[in-house]
């Protein structure tokens, strides 16, 4: 039988339920709710949901595009949102507009976007609800989007005209069935494929908002002359690609030879200003830091908390592809720490706007390599102290420092939430039985996924239980990762699942050996 040696010819030497009144969406006047596409500018009623098919408009002129449409169907309404200083008590007066520039509190503290609950509560749960769920799988600008199909509850006062978006989100909310049964006798087991989007990661939910917001303080002729990141390869993707797509100056920090060559090239091929330092996540993130603080450019980590606004709509997501029913747990592979509260803001909202009655609780799961939240936990939320994070496969999370502790710690603390690590080893076992069951996920979901399987060993997990893994990127941003496993060339790693292709001369006989005794083996399995 021949052997199999290292894919050496084909690869680089690189690396409304219980409605508050049932059938009825509560506003102050029904008529002007249903009927009137046009509000005036006073009117306090948020934009309808579009019009049913029967009363269906005909299609847009065909000089206007959907654009324009937007600009002329534009809607009025009186939601609106600020930064506060993130869990800041009820008696802080310190607040600042979303159109100031500004990404830490007077004390230095985090902030956090602050919704104005009073005029969205004027609407009940099932009003929401129904706009939502109208507003899916269509292309009426902006709404096409998942994100912006939360548009009152992400930027409820940016003007339709100045957003950037691909229409991300509305990502697949996968029946893991295979990997649920064969692997945890699971049956309720899904997969949030929040990495098959525009520039394969979670990042683009966030990244519409934030230079959507650029947009219109460019416009507004405020000092913004690019936009920049620090990044272990996800968030610099998606900044190029929106800002790519806006005209925006757009400037990546990358830790030199840490992250994916897929990911490299994406902000290289989106014409990003690509800095490539010698130094890890940490420092680039440092860097970035006191670089905006000099310079005119805007910050599009998720230190800016604008960012979380559009990745908290993965949650709200979920919950509309279970027709507004709750899951047990979600878990997230957690590594800077945003998501993971991003994740906790969506379900809040949801509950305390009256679409759900409770909130799943959150894992979030660390590479054991790079696990300072998973420290904290274990330490029972003592002092947290920052690590030198270690190399990973999971390259995305080789994160120490990260600047979101405080909100993910709030997160979890509030959804009676846990935090798990996984080895390499672990990590990459996960990723390679997932595979088998027909998915192709990145290292960081092999990370959530180990969390799962533990969680699910020690009992804590049931059986029936209810469970998504948020899935963060596309596999086919980290294939070297996968290559190593499969050509059994990780030191010290078993490789349990490798499959390495089989070389075999090109003669009939020679073919028909080695298929006669694969499938004889195949059978043996079943
Ligand atoms: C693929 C991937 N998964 C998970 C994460 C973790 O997200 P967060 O930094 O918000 O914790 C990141 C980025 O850090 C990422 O790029
Ligand atoms: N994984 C991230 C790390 C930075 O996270 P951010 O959410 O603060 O931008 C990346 O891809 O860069």
């Amino acid at each position: 039988m021949a052997t199999f040696s290292l894919f050496q010819a084909s690869l680089p030497s690189l690396r409304s339920s219980n409605p508050k009144s049932s059938n009825s969406l509560k506003s102050p006047n029904p008529r002007t709710h249903l009927f009137s596409i046009k509000c005036s500018k006073s009117s306090p009623f948020p934009p309808p949901p579009p019009p049913t098919p029967s009363t269906a408009k005909h299609r847009r002129p065909a000089d206007e595009n959907i654009r324009d449409e937007a600009r002329r169907l534009h809607t009025t309404h009186n939601f609106s949102a600020k930064y506060v200083p993130f869990n800041a008590g009820p008696h802080s007066a310190e607040s600042y507009s979303l159109d100031e520039i500004v990404y830490r509190s007077r004390s230095g503290g985090l902030l956090d976007v602050q919704h104005d609950f009073d005029a969205l509560k004027k609407y009940d749960g099932n009003y929401w609800k129904a706009l939502f769920d109208s507003r899916v799988g269509k292309t009426t600008w902006p709404y096409g989007s998942g994100v912006w199909s939360k548009k009152e509850w992400v930027l409820p006062e940016i003007d339709s005209d100045d957003i950037v978006s691909a229409f991300e989100g509305n990502s697949n909310l996968f029946w893991a069935e295979r990997f649920g049964k064969q692997f945890l006798g699971m049956n309720d087991l899904w997969v949030k494929h929040c990495g098959i989007s525009h520039t394969g990661s979670f990042k683009d939910l966030g990244m519409t908002v934030l230079v959507s917001q650029v947009n219109r303080l460019r416009k507004m002729n405020k000092p913004v002359v690019g936009v920049g990141c620090a990044s272990t390869g996800d968030t610099s993707a998606a900044l190029s690609a929106y800002c790519a797509a806006a005209g925006i100056p757009s400037i990546v920090f990358l830790p030199a030879n840490k992250i994916s060559i897929a990911q490299l090239v994406q902000p290289i091929a989106n014409k990003a200003f690509v800095l490539s330092i010698d130094t890890d996540f940490d420092g680039c993130m440092q860097l970035i830091r006191e670089v905006t603080a000099e310079l005119p450019i805007y910050l599009a980590n998720s230190l800016n908390s604008l960012r979380l606004e559009g990745q908290k709509t993965a949650a709200i997501e979920i919950l509309q592809q279970f027709n507004w029913e709750v899951p047990d747990w979600v878990i997230v592979p957690g590594g800077n720490l945003g998501n993971i509260y991003a994740f906790y803001k969506g379900f809040y909202m949801c509950k305390e706007l009256g679409l759900v009655d409770r909130i799943p609780r959150l894992v979030c799961a660390q590479a054991a390599n790079a696990n300072p939240l998973y420290l904290h936990y274990k330490s029972g939320w003592k002092d947290f102290k920052p690590v030198k994070a270690n190399t990973t496969f999971a390259s995305a999370i080789q994160i120490g420092d990260p600047v979101s502790i405080d909100r993910a710690v709030y997160a979890l603390k509030n959804s009676n939430g846990i935090v798990e690590k996984a080895t390499e080893e672990e990590l990459m076992d996960a990723m390679s039985q997932a595979d088998s069951t027909g998915m192709f996920i990145c290292p960081h979901t092999g990370v959530a996924l180990t969390a799962l399987i533990k969680l699910r060993n020690s009992g804590i997990i049931g059986p029936t239980d209810r469970t998504v893994v948020v899935s963060t990127a596309h596999g086919l941003k980290f294939t070297q990762s996968k290559i190593d496993y499969h050509s059994n060339a990780i030191p010290d790693m078993a490789c349990r699942f490798a499959n390495p292709p089989m070389q075999v001369k090109a003669d009939f006989g020679s073919v028909m050996d080695v298929l006669k005794n694969y499938l004889s083996e195949a059978n043996q399995k079943v």
